[in-house]
């Protein structure tokens, strides 16, 4: 099976219908404030609803509320649920959907933290991002030969971190992951995809 793509950070339904069209299949909606692609709850539930049949809607959090998390997930149909920030492994259930666990990788030590959430509460996958300032969102690889240390751990990862059309068909060369995830290397501007780009993404992920 062809690697799943997940286009992050959509803000516009033009956006969302174009990456649905170019075979996306999970769009990855920013509940982070301090995101440029943060997006209020009642426009996140109109983009929600452009989900085709088996699509897939993640909800970004950063550090956020339990109480907060649950109100997006249910207002906005989300079907899974992505955090990004410093939340510890007893941090992930509770929301009744999958959590995809985000982790920032530096090196060896941090990809040891990410077995730490294999397994635990509502932990799916987790997702591998570089270690730019801030968040996420912010272009920055890492080193994608660690992922292979976490293929005896049983879990599906996602590759993200810098990803662009250009270097996506390396990185799942390098990973053979579950899926990737971009969400600055198909823009234009922060929050603003470039549909060209996000086509060209799509179709060099899924071409192996
Ligand atoms: O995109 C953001 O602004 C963001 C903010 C806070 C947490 C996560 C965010 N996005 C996630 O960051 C990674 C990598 O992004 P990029 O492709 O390097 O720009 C991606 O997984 C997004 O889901």
């Amino acid at each position: 099976m062809s690697v799943r793509v997940k286009i992050c950070g959509v803000t516009r339904p033009e956006d969302a219908r174009a990456a649905w069209d170019a075979g996306a299949d999970a769009l990855g909606l920013n509940f982070y404030p301090r995101s440029p692609r943060y997006v209020e709850p009642a426009p996140a539930a109109a983009l929600a609803k452009t989900r085709p049949a088996l699509g897939a809607v993640v909800g970004v959090f950063v550090n956020e509320t339990p109480v907060t998390i649950l109100a997006r997930v249910r207002e906005c149909g989300l079907t899974a649920v992505q955090l990004h920030g410093d939340e510890p492994p007893e941090a992930c259930t509770g929301y009744g959907v999958p959590i995809i666990k985000a982790l920032r990788v530096r090196g060896e030590e941090d990809v040891e933290r990410a077995r730490t959430y294999v397994g635990v509460g509502d932990v799916a996958a987790l997702l591998l991002d570089g270690a730019a300032p801030g968040y996420g969102g912010g272009g920055v690889t890492f080193d994608w030969s660690l992922v292979a240390r976490l293929t005896d751990a049983g879990v599906s990862v996602l590759v993200a971190g810098g990803l662009t059309p250009g270097n996506v068909a390396e990185a799942v060369r390098a990973t053979r992951p579950y899926g990737v995830d971009v969400a600055s290397g198909v823009e234009s501007r922060p929050g603003i995809k470039d549909v060209d780009a996000v086509r060209t993404f799509i179709r060099a992920a899924k071409a192996l």
